[in-house]
């Protein structure tokens, strides 16, 4: 047998060995994706950050609710709303209120933001291996320089509180560092463009100086969108796929960069955070495919294809579009889709947001209609939805866009990393997973 046909053959082996039928699940009363028959997430923890709420439970079962999200206690709308009425900047006062628990003082926020903005240039080792790593995803470069921060934090497996704090300051301070240089390397190896390496300023907010060291000038406008976009995506309760990971790994005590690498890495899914960059690519895609912009059958006919996987990438999934918890409305999916009209306006790119809030509109329909019986559930637009199409118009290259959704929801993920290591009750997260294969005898190599 040739060496390389071996991958080949452990893989098709692995087709049979480990196909499991699906009744089996029902048999074993197996929650799959730890999510309940009627769709509710299956109770695995408790968590003072975020709220999440998409439906009320009544006796008669689940009922669809318009979408909240809450984040220690206040409600994202109160949050974007309070911040956009004293024009600033508010996802350092997020952070601060993700971590803490409460909203700063004016003291309080001046000197957060200053130790934030004072820890946000990178070791300059970090840098040159940011310019050393090859590699087209940012959001792998983002893991692997997390990984590396381990090197040079001179207490890097201290799970004391204080030092938790002080390494999820660090993170926060250096995300968009790490990820705005990433760009520009990228940018310079496979687009043939100058290469910028811009030192963050002094005196600016996080979205602001993100910009600045990712393109060099911006707009009042462009840092105001994207600052309110990190605001909104700071933080999503303790079961979220990527903040969950970073739960799951924190319970069995390891340092803090190798449980935010893993929590990056889940983000990256194409079903969470990285839907954002496959929506945009959908919309190109549709942009093309459908001839009549306005034509609903069109539309319809061709989402309908997508759910059968025969056209588009053939994964069956219309992007943006489902989420675990929310139903009626993801409430951060009115206020991007909100701010995407607004924007358009001024752009005169009208035609397009009319055809992507069809495109929402006959997603839900036709996913409802495809699936029939088979799902109670309501679907809606999800974050992911707008998202996309708003940075485009702020002029940011579509390979930040999800390593921006990490820039945001470390914030959470290294709140609930403290909040996990600090339960008094604390328990390593271990669920079970039954067995269903039968047992076989050893049988002797010469007999196989
Ligand atoms: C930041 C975020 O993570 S937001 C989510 C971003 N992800 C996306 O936009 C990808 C598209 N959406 C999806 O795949 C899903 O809606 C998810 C992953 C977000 C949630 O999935 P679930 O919790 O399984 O949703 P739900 O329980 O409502 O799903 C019911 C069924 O509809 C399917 N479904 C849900 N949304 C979609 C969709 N957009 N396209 C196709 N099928 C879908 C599910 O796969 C599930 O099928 P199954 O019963 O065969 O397992
Ligand atoms: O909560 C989820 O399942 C997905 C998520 O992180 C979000 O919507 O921000």
């Amino acid at each position: 047998m040739k060496d390389e046909y071996m991958v080949y053959k452990l893989s098709e082996s692995i087709k049979e060995t480990s196909r499991i039928d699906n009744e089996l699940f029902v048999k074993h009363n197996v929650k799959r994706g730890l999510r309940n028959e009627d769709h509710s997430g299956v109770l695995v923890g408790l968590t003072k950050i975020g709220d999440v709420v998409g439906y009320e439970r009544q006796s008669d079962g689940l009922k669809a609710i318009p979408g909240k999200l809450v984040y220690r206690g206040i409600s994202i709308d109160d949050l974007v709303q309070g911040i956009e009425s004293e024009n600033r900047f508010g996802f350092e006062e997020t952070a601060f209120l993700l971590l803490s628990g409460y909203l700063p003082d004016k003291e309080e926020l001046e000197v957060f933001t200053r130790v934030l903005n004072q820890a946000m240039p990178l070791e300059q080792k970090t840098t040159m291996n940011i310019l050393d790593l090859e590699g087209h995803n940012i959001m792998n470069i983002l893991a692997r320089s997390v990984l590396e921060m381990y090197t040079f934090d001179p207490n890097p497996d201290d799970t004391s509180r204080d030092n938790l704090m002080r390494q999820s300051i660090e993170l926060i301070a250096k995300f968009p560092t790490i990820i705005a240089y990433a760009y520009n390397i990228l940018r310079h190896s496979q687009q043939g463009r100058s290469l910028h390496i811009r030192h963050p300023k002094e005196n600016l907010s996080i979205a602001e100086n993100f910009l600045f060291m990712l393109k060099g000038q911006f707009t009042p406008m462009e840092a105001k969108i994207l600052d309110l976009a990190l605001m909104l995506h700071a933080d999503h309760g303790g079961g979220n796929n990527s903040t969950f990971t970073v739960r799951v790994t924190s319970s069995s005590g390891t340092d803090t960069y190798s449980s935010i690498a893993a929590g990056i890495g889940s983000l990256k899914g194409p079903l969470h955070g990285g839907a954002n960059l496959r929506v945009i690519d959908m919309f190109h895609h549709l942009q093309e495919a459908i001839s009549d912009w306005t034509d609903t059958d069109e539309i319809d006919a061709y989402l309908t294809r997508m759910l059968k996987k025969e056209v588009y990438n053939k994964t069956g999934k219309i992007y943006g579009i489902g989420h675990a918890v929310y139903t009626i409305s993801d409430p951060r999916a009115l206020l991007l889709k909100k701010w995407a009209r607004d924007l358009a306006k001024e752009k005169g790119l009208d035609k397009e947001f009319a055809f992507l809030e069809l495109i929402e509109e006959r997603a839900i329909e036709t996913f409802m209609k495809f699936k029939g019986n088979q799902v109670k559930k309501r679907v809606c637009a999800n974050v992911d939805f707008y998202s996309g199409f708003v940075y485009e118009m702020i002029g940011l290259p579509k390979e930040v866009y999800t390593p921006l959704f990490a820039m945001s929801r470390i914030t959470g993920w290294t709140a609930h990393r403290i909040e996990e290591l600090n339960f008094d009750s604390k328990r390593i997260i271990r669920p079970a997973y039954k067995n269903v294969a039968e047992n076989k005898s050893f049988i002797p190599l010469e007999k196989r």
